[in-house]
């Protein structure tokens, strides 16, 4: 029997209007897989994770998620979504936008508590839960966004920009986090990213530059094809390339 795969881009062009911003992008996402879209402002990893989320149909190609193609509304039940721009209910405490988007995401009563406990504690934010989060910095915002994106523990999560606005130390139990889902639970993850160090930790990597995807691989695959040792060295390499075809 053959493992479908979780995500299945094939030959994606996307735009806004007249606009394309991505073009033959093709990628695979296993279960237990995380994946780091890297690239510069405005290359075109947020279009790339509209798309594959189904809020923007494909203008040509194929997105397929869990084997059907986007956009399903049904598929919305199995992702964990953290938007770039925070979607939370200022007026509401911390644990209320919790509770509020876990029975969404159809947490029942009973595994709540446990769901809340385990979602809060994976971005330290326990103690600010009574919290309207009007009262929330910018950082806890996020935080609170990705612990809502974790509460159902979906099959796949999408995360835009998770680690910003994150200090190190957080940021490392976050990614202690992603890393268990994936490895120990089989979660798929795609992320986007600016930083390099986040891209490290990736399973595969895509390297998006005005909107097409100038190096896939695993880390070490990359590094060992560009001839260097560090994810930045390799961006700008593949970045010279592009620029002289
Ligand atoms: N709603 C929109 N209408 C028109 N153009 C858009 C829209 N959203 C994004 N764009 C354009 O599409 C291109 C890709 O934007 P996108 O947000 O996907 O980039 P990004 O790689 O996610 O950037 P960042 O790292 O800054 O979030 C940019 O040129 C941007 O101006």
């Amino acid at each position: 029997m053959t493992i479908q795969p979780v995500v299945q881009v094939t030959g994606l062009q996307q735009g806004y209007g007249q606009k394309i911003v991505l073009s033959d992008i093709d990628l695979t996402l296993k279960r237990g897989q995380i994946l780091a879209l890297i690239g510069p402002s405005g290359a075109g990893k947020t279009t790339l994770i509209r798309t594959i989320m189904g809020m923007m149909r494909p203008r040509a190609g194929q997105v397929l998620v869990f084997n059907q193609a986007v956009p399903d509304r049904l598929l919305l039940a199995r992702i964990g979504f953290m938007a770039q721009t925070d979607a939370l209910y200022e007026s509401l405490t911390g644990a209320e936008n919790l509770t509020f988007f876990a029975k969404m995401q159809g947490v029942g009563h009973e595994e709540m508590t446990k769901q809340l406990t385990y979602a809060a504690n994976v971005v330290n934010l326990q103690s600010a839960l009574d919290q309207p989060v009007k009262n929330y910095s910018g950082g806890m915002k996020r935080r609170l966004s990705l612990a809502i994106a974790l509460i159902s523990k979906p099959p796949l999560l999408i995360l835009d920009e998770p680690t910003i606005g994150i200090d190190p130390e957080l940021r490392r139990k976050i990614w202690e986090e992603l890393h268990r889902l994936a490895h120990d639970q089989g979660t798929a993850i795609i992320l986007t990213t600016h930083v390099m160090a986040d891209a490290e930790e990736a399973d595969i990597l895509m390297m998006i530059r005005n909107g097409t995807a100038i190096a896939q691989g695993t880390p070490t695959q990359l590094k060992a094809d560009y001839q260097t040792n560090s994810i930045e060295a390799v961006f700008l390499a593949a970045g010279r390339q592009q620029d002289a075809h």
